[in-house]
């Protein structure tokens, strides 16, 4: 199976035989889906015989693009009514859950069936999610890494962009650059352990699971959490499986 699912940043292509072994790469979202599918490395995404294609995201408009470019393929998209299923929730309304939350929360409920799980997605946005007793709790979401740091410079006459080191930062930072650093990994820090702390409140148990771009190089500053790279593919993968819209 094929999978394409579109981030506000980046489009996962992934290629799966098992729906555990994933090879996957991506490409900037902003690239249209004609150009992508034209890329000398992508010849397997529109080879003939090709395999089912499995298509989710949380751009529409470029969603709607790649149904287009992939017209003659045999496009799957998720079921929502499985998703209530699999893992029961209240969000209002429910069709507004993000398809990149719900992956993750179907691969931990299936995967860790009978664990509650923080599941926090480190991507354009942040969200940190909470699955507890098969349900789905409630969220948060957090602006991303990048955005924020983008956010500082293009709000502001004096604030270079910045490119992040790897945390923990100093404490106090003596120039802009250091003070940016150490202001934006301690923000991120706190907000990640400080709803760690809250969830835990009500799921003393509940494990961490943290995937997205920025969650490897954060994993060792969140004490216990699991990196876990295909998280979101997992979940679609499991969701295409068991349901697929007719
Ligand atoms: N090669 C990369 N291209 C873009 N962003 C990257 C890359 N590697 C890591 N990142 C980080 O990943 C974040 C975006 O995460 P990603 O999971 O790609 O987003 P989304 O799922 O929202 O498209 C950004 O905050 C950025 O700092
Ligand atoms: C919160 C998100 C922007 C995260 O997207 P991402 O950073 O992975 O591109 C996305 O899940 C989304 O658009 N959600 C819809 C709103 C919601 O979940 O309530
Ligand atoms: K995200």
């Amino acid at each position: 199976m094929i999978l394409i699912s579109v981030g506000n940043t980046r489009t996962l292509l992934a290629r799966t035989q098992d729906g555990v072994h994933f090879d996957s790469t991506s490409v900037v979202t902003s690239l249209p889906p004609t150009e992508i599918l034209q890329q000398p490395g992508l010849t397997w995404l529109s080879a003939p015989n090709r395999e089912p294609v499995a298509l989710g995201g949380v751009v529409p408009t470029v969603l709607a693009a790649w149904r287009e470019a992939l017209a003659t393929a045999e496009v799957r998209e998720p079921d929502p009514g499985f998703f209530r299923r699999a893992v029961p929730h209240d969000y209002h309304p429910p069709e507004s859950l993000g398809f990149d939350r719900r992956c993750c929360l179907l691969a931990a409920a299936m995967d860790f069936p009978g664990h509650d799980s923080i599941v926090i997605d480190m991507g354009t946005a942040i969200t940190i999610d909470l699955l507890a007793g098969g349900h789905f709790r409630g969220g948060r979401i957090l602006p991303g890494i990048a955005m924020s740091l983008r956010g500082l410079h293009e709000g502001t006459a004096l604030l270079p962009e910045v490119v992040l080191n790897t945390p923990p930062a100093e404490m106090l930072g003596n120039d802009t650059s250091s003070a940016i650093q150490a202001g934006v990994i301690h923000l991120f820090a706190d907000a990640l352990r400080g709803a760690i702390t809250d969830y835990r409140q009500s799921s003393p148990q509940a494990q961490i699971l943290i995937t997205g771009g920025d969650a490897e190089c954060w994993q060792p500053s969140i004490p216990g959490s699991f990196y876990q790279p295909h998280l979101l593919l997992r979940g679609f993968y499991l969701w295409i499986q068991g349901g697929v819209l007719p």
